[in-house]
């Protein structure tokens, strides 16, 4: 089995914790691995590790060939210059070219093989949208980028839980206008698909969430579980995929209904990300299913409230570069067929 080549974190928002959790990840890992490379501006992490008293040398590197043979000494760094000054906590929209470089770069670098997958640090999605950013987040623009035929999917996995929303960020009236039982379908076939490639699950058994209270107690309650759902999972079910539900959403996440299935497919982001993120904050992963690369992310944002004072714990994105890192091991043991 050839060895998977190191992962591609780019910065995120350089005013987030991004910065601190990649230095802290750094120490971290340097002895065990996985090696990655990060895309940011060495001036700025050598600045931020000077201040927080941190002593982690830098290595600026060409690729990510290079990070490896020096990944157990030095923070490997991919240069990215910044346009102006990163302060902790206020964000500015003029270093989003930088931001979106790295996100370009790492892409690129893991589609021509350079890199085992692409993890992510938090983006502001507010100050790229003032910057004139178009879409949602990270797993619209990936899906951009790579040129996916169908939207990707947000999965958000832990040792405890693992949850896909249908619609993602999008106000909740609009993600209930949007919810249809082809979307249910849509999102299922993928989350099934991913597991089986990603996790190594042969045969997922997907609990589904109601919509409603009591999922619709029979429809006094709301009806969208007889239209829509329902008629969803019997066409996943006819598609060979264990789904079954829809589940009351308030019962569906307690640890004896958790043990019945392998994932929770939700109707709308909080129904999923609030039970994973109450449950297991710093061991949650955001892995976006249905891209032609591997791409991972802490479950978090920019915590700009706590940004600078090296305070942000980075288990989060220790967790996400090794959960890219099986997905690329998996991948290179197991290529996908033809
Ligand atoms: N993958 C991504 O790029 C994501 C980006 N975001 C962005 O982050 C920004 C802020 O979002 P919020 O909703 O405030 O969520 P947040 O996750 O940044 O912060 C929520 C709370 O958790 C704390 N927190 C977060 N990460 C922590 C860590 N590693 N260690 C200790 N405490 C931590 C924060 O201090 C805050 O109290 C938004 O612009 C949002 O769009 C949010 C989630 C994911
Ligand atoms: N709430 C999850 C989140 O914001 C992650 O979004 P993305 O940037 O990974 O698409």
């Amino acid at each position: 089995m050839t060895p998977a080549p190191p992962l591609a974190l780019t910065m995120g928002d350089p005013a987030g914790i991004g910065g601190e959790i990649t230095l802290a990840a750094w120490a971290r890992l340097r002895a065990a691995g996985p090696a990655f490379v990060v895309l940011d501006d060495p001036r700025r992490l050598a600045g931020l590790a000077a201040g927080l008293g941190w002593d982690v040398p830098i290595a600026e590197v060409g690729g990510p060939e290079e990070a490896a043979a020096v990944f157990a000494d030095r923070l490997p760094v991919m240069t990215l210059r910044l346009p102006v000054p990163a302060v902790p906590g206020r964000p500015d929209p003029a270093n989003a070219p930088a931001v979106l470089g790295a996100i370009e770069r790492a892409v690129a670098l893991a589609q021509s093989g350079r890199a085992g997958g692409v993890v992510t640090n938090p983006i502001s999605k507010a100050t790229l949208y003032r910057s004139g950013f178009a879409f949602p987040g990270h797993t619209e623009f990936l899906g951009a980028l790579t040129g996916t035929s169908a939207p990707p999917v947000m999965l958000l996995a832990s040792p405890m839980l693992r949850v896909v929303p249908v619609t993602i960020h999008v106000s909740l009236r609009r993600a209930l206008d949007m919810l249809s039982t082809a979307e249910i379908v849509r999102t299922g076939l993928a989350l099934a698909a991913g597991l089986r490639e990603g996790f190594g699950i042969d045969a997922p058994r997907i609990a589904v969430a109601g919509l409603n209270p009591h999922a619709g107690e029979e429809g006094a309650m709301g009806d969208e579980e007889g239209v829509l759902v329902v008629p969803a999972i019997e066409a996943l079910r006819a598609r060979g995929v264990d789904a079954f539900g829809p589940l009351p959403p308030d019962t569906m996440f307690t640890a004896r209904a958790r043990a019945g299935y392998d994932a929770a497919l939700c109707l709308y982001h909080d129904q999923a990300l609030i039970p994973i993120k109450t449950l297991d904050m710093d061991g949650g992963v955001n892995v976006t299913l249905g891209l032609p690369i591997i791409r991972t992310s802490p479950d978090h944002g920019t915590a700009f409230g706590i940004a600078g004072q090296g305070v942000a714990d980075p288990s989060s994105l220790v967790a996400a570069l090794r959960l890219a890192a099986e997905m690329a091991a998996r991948r290179t043991k197991e290529p996908a067929a033809p």
